[in-house]
């Protein structure tokens, strides 16, 4: 941690929502993050789900400096020695591992493990993180679930996602727990289908205006 060139609360706290995104289409990552920054939305969690994640991750970085762009659904050390070679200024992981802590805490990216239970927060305080992922969010048993867990831990701070959407993210938000939250609804495929970008730029802006 020592060695992280930010801090993950400097990462959360830029916004009130950080887009889950999935890319398909390289041609696709580009225009995307131009329409999401255009919209006031600057931390883009870029999911390494699909082949061309890597590419998209990288074409973000160099082409969008206006950005935060980070990685997503990191789940093992060689795609964290990746996405950090690629640049990637923080790293999102549905879930921790002692040794995706050990190297995270050792390298320059701060990581943002998910937890879903109290023994894993536990164990992410034990490599001294204070900020987590709450996933999946809504199946975990949402706002009530996350209230209750943070209870305990005064100085731990969340970026619930999972299940979030234009109808439930305030009341997550409401939380002082809370930094910011994460979904996909923010980038529709179809919406990157059709090259539809002032729509991914008006959703960005409503979810911004909305949290305020
Ligand atoms: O890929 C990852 O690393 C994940 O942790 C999963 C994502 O956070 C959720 O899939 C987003 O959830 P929705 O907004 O409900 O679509």
């Amino acid at each position: 941690m020592k060695n992280w060139k930010t801090s993950a609360e400097q990462i959360l706290t830029t916004g009130p929502v950080v887009p889950v995104i999935v890319v398909n289409k390289l041609e696709h990552a580009v225009p995307m993050a131009k329409a999401l920054v255009a919209g006031g939305v600057r931390v883009l969690e870029v999911t390494l789900r699909t082949p061309v994640a890597m590419d998209a991750l990288r074409a973000m970085i160099n082409e969008v400096p206006e950005a935060i762009v980070g990685a997503g659904t990191v789940i093992n050390t060689q795609q964290l020695k990746e996405v950090t070679d690629a640049g990637a200024q923080f790293v999102i992981s549905p879930g921790l591992t002692e040794p995706l802590l050990k190297a995270a805490v050792e390298g320059p990216v701060p990581l943002i493990p998910g937890i879903s239970t109290v023994s894993e927060l536990m164990t992410g305080m034990d490599y001294g993180l204070r900020e987590f992922k709450f996933f999946p969010a809504e199946a975990n048993g949402g706002v009530k679930a996350l209230a209750a867990i943070g209870g305990p831990f005064p100085q731990v701070r969340f970026c619930p996602t999972g299940g979030i959407s234009p109808a439930n993210y305030r009341d997550y938000l409401a939380l002082n727990s809370v930094l910011c939250i994460g979904g996909s609804w923010l980038v529709p495929n179809d919406a990157l289908e059709s090259g539809d970008w002032d729509r991914i730029t008006r959703l960005a802006r409503e979810a911004v205006e909305g949290a305020r």
